[in-house]
């Protein structure tokens, strides 16, 4: 491999006594390079800190390159840092086969595959006082996005830096593979079952219906098929076993590992996760999320759903049913218009389960196979959500990536987009919106051609629109465009099902033990206001939970004290409430600014950030009155 490296070199006009070439990227341009290889530089910097203590005090550094052989980021002894400035290995420099000749880094992109190249084996004479050894790092199509690499002083050449090299290459590829591929089903695999949950374990990635994403490495490598092969496989035909199996399995009183036989034959072990969006149901959560539908559709005397789809039913329309009227008929409706491509304008106040309805929505509708991308309209800076939303064209404004960017819209092609808090949706973006709805094509900044697009619409918002659409901060024409169906979900506090979600919510988080509320605890429970609904009785639960005894019963003196303050300022203010001209008499100041604060926060849905604006007060000052 050395000898025809040599040769490449040579090829490239290079000779054995060139200088260093010491002219590295301008700052800007290495920014650029960064930016572009973003997610490898994130994930690979905490895996060469690992991998720098492992080397430190022996004359070594670890250097982090794109697939050019550009460095990004270099880790290293001091003085040795200073020697590798002299032959030009610092941030900035291209250290390709075509810039340095052999080097293992160069050669390893050229190769595609872990390199060492020790002392005299260098084809620059200035470079023959290094040892380096370089491990690529891939992609899950198999391309090579970077490399890895340790150099140190030729004397200190140790046998083991290649392995410490390859494992660690391997940990960010894993790592990056896990973040690209969050939803849907995903194996650890391998033919030994301890080897599950190490870096030599085989991952492979799912839709929730079973077909192929995509695998690493030692999953290709186990499978013997390359990336574009695999791409037509499902779930079943690599490993023999469908989807609803899988749940089958993980259904019953303790699943152990699953015992699968690849398509050579070879048996192999595995775990599965399953990933819904923000759910994350995995193993013996599996089993709980498929009993738990079973019965939320039991108590509502509707038909168990079979099992096939399970994967969707875990997050499905029929498993938000627990008996409530208005829930029921919310999802009566929601059930005529699925798969009509009807906007859907959800409403309710915070936390009341407006993005779980959503998804639950797409899982049902025949995009469930599509893309489900949810935006939070409040959580982006104004100046971000057109570029965030639209997408832009290489270098449409300072600071935007080189190569562009695919807007959130384009992103759900194919599938759902869910815009949450509408209503904060600046005016001339809500223009531009109107616009991709009625032409159903989107114009990234920057770009003067239009793209098609093909989205259902679902928004929420915790706002009222119409009396946005009075004070002409939303746009009516924009409004009716997204109410093809509006739907209003009822706070905790109306819910006539309130018991049957508290059980639900204690089992969904119990890991296999059994929960209860006390008869106080519920009756309290019954009587709070629960401003922030969902989100705050799931908190307020896993507290409780951790709080209680073997028999895992949650009794008052489990709660948290401020909830108990809570319940009690709530009750004060109750107290206070049936005064003459509004002012009771006995009340002081601050039982007045509570009860001020605590009706603004009632009128907006419990919402801290529109009651600040409200009241024209902080939020801090807000969390510090209401604790
Ligand atoms: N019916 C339900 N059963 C179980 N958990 C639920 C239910 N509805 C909501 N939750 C949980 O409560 C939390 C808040 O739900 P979600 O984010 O959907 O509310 P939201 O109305 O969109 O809130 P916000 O308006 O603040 O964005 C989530 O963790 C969600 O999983």
């Amino acid at each position: 491999m050395v000898e025809q490296s040599h040769q490449r070199s040579a090829s490239y006009g290079l000779s054995t006594v060139d200088k260093p070439d010491f002219s590295p990227l301008t700052k800007t341009d290495l920014s650029g390079v960064i930016e572009q290889n973003h997610a490898l530089h994130t994930y690979a910097l905490p895996v060469m800190e690992t991998l720098y203590e492992q080397i430190v005090n022996t004359h070594n550094m670890v250097i982090l390159t794109d697939a050019q052989g550009v460095i990004m980021h270099t880790l290293g002894d001091d003085d040795f840092l200073e020697k590798a400035n002299r032959v030009a290995l610092t941030p900035g420099v291209a250290w390709s086969e075509q810039r340095r000749g052999t080097n293992a880094i160069g050669t390893a992109i050229a190769e595609g595959a872990p390199t060492l190249v020790n002392a005299d084996e260098h084809y620059l004479r200035a470079n023959h006082i290094l040892t380096c050894s370089a491990a690529p790092i891939f992609d899950p199509r198999g391309a090579v996005i970077g490399v890895l690499d340790v150099t140190g002083d030729c004397h200190s050449f140790h046998r083991h830096t290649m392995a410490l090299v390859r494992m660690s290459a391997q940990m960010i590829e894993n790592q990056l593979f896990a973040a690209a591929y969050q939803d849907g089903i995903t194996l650890h695999f391998h033919s030994r079952p301890e080897f599950i949950g190490t870096l030599m374990e085989g991952i492979a990635s799912f839709t929730p219906g079973g077909r192929f994403m995509s695998a690493n490495r030692s999953a290709m490598f186990q499978l013997g098929l390359s990336p574009q092969a695999l791409s037509v496989h499902t779930l079943n035909s690599l490993f023999g076993l469908g989807v609803s199996a899988l749940f089958d399995h993980y259904r019953t009183a303790a699943p152990g590992l699953l015992h699968m036989c690849l398509p050579s034959g070879v048996r192999v072990y595995a775990r599965a996760s399953v990933r819904l969006s923000s759910h994350v149901i995995c193993s013996t959560e599996i089993t709980q999320s498929a009993r738990q539908a079973q019965s939320a559709t039991a108590g509502t005397g509707r038909q168990t759903a079979t099992d096939h789809d399970s994967a969707h039913r875990l997050s499905s329309l029929r498993y938000l049913n627990t008996g409530d009227p208005q829930v029921a008929a919310i999802i009566g409706k929601l059930n005529k218009v699925t798969g009509r491509d009807i906007p859907i304008l959800v409403t309710g106040e915070t936390g009341t389960g407006k993005e779980l309805l959503a998804q639950a929505i797409h899982n049902d509708s025949p995009r469930a196979g599509g893309p489900f991308v949810a935006v939070n309209c409040a959580s982006i800076p104004e100046t971000l959500i057109e570029s965030e939303l639209f997408g832009y064209e290489d270098g449409a404004f300072t600071g935007a990536r080189k190569k562009g960017s695919v807007g959130r819209i384009l992103q759900a092609n194919g599938g759902t987009l869910f815009l949450d808090e509408i209503g904060d949706m600046p005016l001339n973006l809500q223009a531009r919106l109107l616009r991709v709805l009625q032409e159903r094509m989107v114009t990234p900044l920057g770009s003067a051609k239009s793209i098609p697009v093909n989205v259902s619409l679902i928004c929420a918002t915790h706002r009222n629109l119409r009396d946005m659409i009075a004070k002409g901060e939303f746009r009516e024409d924009l409004y009716y465009r997204l109410n093809g169906l509006v739907v209003k979900l009822p706070p905790l506090r109306e819910r006539t099902d309130f018991e049957i979600v508290v059980n639900k919510l204690l089992a969904a988080e119990a890991s296999g033990r059994r929960y209860t509320a006390s008869p106080e605890v519920m009756q309290l429970f019954k009587q709070h206001n629960w401003p922030g609904n969902f989100r705050q009785l799931t908190n307020l639960l896993r507290t409780a939970m951790v709080m209680t005894s073997d028999d895992g019963e949650i009794r008052l003196e489990h709660l948290p004290d401020d909830f108990l303050d809570d319940v009690h300022s709530l009750r004060k203010d109750s107290a206070v409430e049936p005064a003459v001209g509004g002012v009771p008499t006995n009340a002081t100041l601050e039982d007045v600014e509570l009860s001020v604060i605590q009706k603004a926060l009632q009128a907006n849905g419990g919402n801290v950030s529109a009651t600040a604006r409200a009241l024209g007060i902080s939020r801090n000052t807000i969390y510090r009155k209401i604790s």
